[in-house]
């Protein structure tokens, strides 16, 4: 018998041949040897999963297309691929030349790293078809306007706590002799407005953040979540065993509390599903028709609350990000403002309809949307087996392909300047007559596309101008990049710290 140090080394060279093997297949013998990319990313999937892990990886696609072009090589099976045409042949509807073609699923290793049930998200065609039509009715035009006095009456408790916590009553300045303003991190205070909108539309209640000023757990725990399963899915690919053991406890001490959120969201889904009455709300169509197809529980469950994170998390970051934006455009905050103090004389004057005639707001969410994409990662699929033609080219079967929403936003060969906050250029300014309005998908593109869009520019459209119309905002710490900020699938965002000053009327 070899001794046990003999043995090992053996095993050692033999984990060291058929790790070199991998690595000269990767680069010479794979399908996707052809594809250009930097010689580590093309070998191993290490550089992604590094980036991936620190939040850099949308920063990293930008550098990688600026030298290598439209389509990389960014692991040893997956090409990020940024160009404004990707979004038809990656995620289009197959119709037209794409007729009959099979649909680039979504990369499954990726969405579902730990095992969970499926939702709209990640079902198959077939479920995600039949659930897309019956959450239709939810998303429609008259539903929203139905919705219209829900949000409303968030909006009001909004405006109102601001007002309360604008300033410290029991203080008074030095100087002006006024009562002292109080910092106010503002994307809180967008987490908990649209985290308890959209608790009403999903599950009938809101969460009561915005009454109690403060995060609700669960909320809190969905941002963990989000960052657990980055790691789960990335060192999976770096074989750390020992990170993979932390993430394990990591998620073991997370389930101990997402059990309690799992009841408590059961809870409030079983108090919606026992109300006799019609409401206008998203989950509406889930309920109405279950007798006449088959959706159990667990999966309106897991819809509910797919829908609560889809459709909260993305659009208090874009306020948040357009808030920041603003106030370091002055010129931009002030003509912003100006449109909404001369359109309206009170609050309730701020309506679905009326929001709709803000065209400079409109230009200002665009470019925040441009600049600081909500979802700021790339949503991988999955080629065919048979393979599928995009930008022309013939990519093989098994291929993962991604677009990263950031990088392609970013890069100048479709954008005027691009890290500018133009909102002009969504204003015909000539200036900006040659951007690529095409490549701007920040709700996706095709059958799987955001079904909240027209909620989502609802929203922010009705959240901002209420924003605007009651309240100076000035930044309190004037000077930092508040957008330097790690970038997963969603932003990590930081607070948002900012004084308001109550407009008087
Ligand atoms: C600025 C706000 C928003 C942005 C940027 C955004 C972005 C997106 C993106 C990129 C997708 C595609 C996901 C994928 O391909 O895997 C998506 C899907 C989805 N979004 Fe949104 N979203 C926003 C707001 C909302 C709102 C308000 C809702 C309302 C509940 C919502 C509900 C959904 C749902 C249910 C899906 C899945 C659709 C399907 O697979 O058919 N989103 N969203």
């Amino acid at each position: 018998m070899l001794p046990s140090s003999t043995s090992n080394s053996i095993s050692d060279q033999q984990g060291l041949a058929s790790f070199a093997a991998f690595v000269i297949y990767n680069i010479f013998f794979h399908p996707l040897a052809r594809f250009p990319g930097p010689l580590l990313y093309r070998a191993t999937r290490f550089p992604y999963s590094s980036k991936l892990l620190r939040g850099k990886l949308p920063f990293a696609m930008l550098d990688l297309h600026r030298k290598y072009g439209p389509i990389v090589r960014i692991a040893p099976n997956e090409l990020s691929i940024s160009d404004p045409q990707a979004w038809k042949d990656i995620c289009g509807h197959r119709v037209g030349a794409a007729a009959g073609q099979e649909e680039n699923a979504k990369w499954l290793p990726f969405y579902r790293p730990t095992a969970m049930p499926p939702s709209i998200i990640t079902e198959d065609k077939e479920g995600h078809a039949m659930l897309r039509r019956q959450l239709a009715h939810g998303f429609s035009e008259s539903a929203m306007r139905a919705q219209e006095p829900i949000i409303g009456g968030y909006l009001d408790l909004l405006v109102r706590r601001l007002r309360e916590h604008a300033v410290d009553g029991d203080r008074k300045d030095a100087v002006t002799g006024l009562p002292t303003k109080r910092v106010l991190d503002m994307t809180a205070w967008y987490n908990w407005t649209t985290f308890d909108i959209i608790g009403d539309l999903a599950f009938g209640e809101a969460f009561g953040s915005l009454e109690r000023a403060k995060y609700d757990p669960w909320v809190k725990a969905i941002n963990t979540n989000f960052r657990v399963q980055t790691l789960v899915f990335a060192s999976k690919f770096l074989g750390l065993s020992d990170l993979v053991l932390v993430v394990a406890r990591a998620i073991g001490t997370l389930i101990g509390r997402k059990d309690d959120h799992v009841k408590r969201t059961g809870d409030m889904l079983r108090r919606r599903m026992a109300l006799d009455v019609e409401r206008p709300d998203l989950i509406e169509g889930l309920l109405k028709k279950k007798d006449e197809w088959s959706i159990d529980f667990g999966r309106l469950h897991m819809n509910a609350a797919v829908l609560i994170v889809a459709g909260s998390e993305t659009t208090a970051t874009l306020l948040s990000g357009v808030t920041y934006m603003l106030l370091k455009h002055p010129e931009a905050l002030k003509r912003v403002t100006e449109e909404v103090r001369s359109s309206f004389q009170s609050d309730d004057e701020i309506t679905l309809t009326s929001v709709g005639n803000l065209s400079y707001m409109l230009a200002c969410l665009n470019e925040g949307l441009r600049i600081y994409p909500p979802v700021a990662g790339g949503l991988p699929r999955i080629t065919p087996r048979g393979g599928a033609t995009i930008l022309g080219e013939f990519i093989p079967g098994n291929t993962v392909m991604t677009i990263f929403q950031w990088a392609l936003y970013h890069n100048e060969k479709y954008w005027t300047d691009p890290f500018g906050f133009h909102p002009e250029r969504f204003l015909n300014d000539p200036k900006f007559a040659h951007d690529r309005f095409d490549a701007l998908q920040p709700f996706s593109f095709g059958p799987r596309n955001c079904i909240g869009r027209n909620l989502a520019y609802a929203e922010m459209r009705l959240i901002l101008a209420r924003i605007l119309f009651n309240f100076d905002m000035h930044l309190v710490d004037g000077g930092k990049d508040w957008l330097d900020q790690p970038a997963y699938v969603l932003w990590d965002k930081h607070p948002l710290d900012v004084y308001l000053t109550p407009v008087e009327r």
